[in-house]
């Protein structure tokens, strides 16, 4: 999944086109979602890209709930909320789902719960944050609480991949972040993995960024990464 985080469709669609015809996923965030909007999620699917929409979601239920009907309604294939908004919260996101979906033939997205944050490293969430234990051990509490909520998979770190899948199962999917290649800058990420190490873990899909987005060629970038896998 490439994550498409640029201020505006322009910078966007210049690296779309640029990767033509490679087998990804788009991810669109808040960025790029908060300006160009539908319109560039329409666009993405008119040109045959699945899409994750990377919103994270963390509200009360009832306001979690319509914004996941009106996702639904963008036709994306994959969207997320916080599982820290309980369960409760991400019940009511599925519950949107069925609403925009109604017994209709649009595709159901999968949902995806956010587990902690692959910046958050474990002095940050033990000292700021103030949740105790290890990130392994939140990381796994989310999980389950994610799948008990019926949601499809979690976004977690590459390191905490063959803990989520031993404790709720190989089905359970894992979106993971957190993806440098060897030598590439960690920038703003704390608990990162290689493409490769990734899939070795038994991770279900990379969200990948800056390694491409900011190289000279972004093409030679994934087909790099592709290549390493
Ligand atoms: O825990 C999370 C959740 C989401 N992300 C998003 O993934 C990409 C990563 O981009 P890089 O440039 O490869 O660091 C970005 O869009 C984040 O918003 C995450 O990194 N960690």
């Amino acid at each position: 999944m490439v994550a498409l985080d640029y201020p505006a469709a322009e910078q966007a669609d210049k690296l779309v086109r640029a990767l033509e015809g490679i087998p990804c996923w788009m991810k669109v965030g808040m960025q790029l979602f908060y300006s160009a909007g539908p319109a560039f999620v329409a666009e993405l699917k008119a040109r045959g890209y699945k899409i994750f929409l990377d919103l994270k979601m963390h509200d009360i239920p009832n306001t979690v709930k319509g914004g996941a009907e009106s996702i639904t309604r963008l036709g994306v294939d994959m969207f997320n909320v916080h599982a820290a908004g309980g369960k409760h919260m991400m019940e009511a996101a599925l519950e949107g789902v069925d609403k925009a979906l109604n017994g209709g033939s649009r595709q159901r997205p999968l949902v995806i719960g956010v587990t902690q944050l692959t910046s958050t490293s474990q002095a940050v969430m033990n000292g700021e944050i103030g949740i105790g234990g290890s990130v392994e051990q939140a990381v796994e509490r989310y999980a389950r609480l994610t799948q008990s909520a019926g949601l499809d998979g979690v976004v977690a770190s590459p390191l905490e991949v063959l803990r989520i899948k031993e404790a709720c199962g190989k089905a359970f999917l894992t979106v993971t972040p957190g993806i440098r290649p060897a030598g590439a800058e960690i920038g703003d990420q704390s608990r990162v993995m290689t493409p490769a190490e990734a899939f070795a873990q038994g991770t279900d899909y990379v969200v990948i960024g800056r390694p491409i987005t900011a190289a000279d060629n972004p093409r030679a970038a994934l087909e790099a990464i592709l290549a390493s896998i």
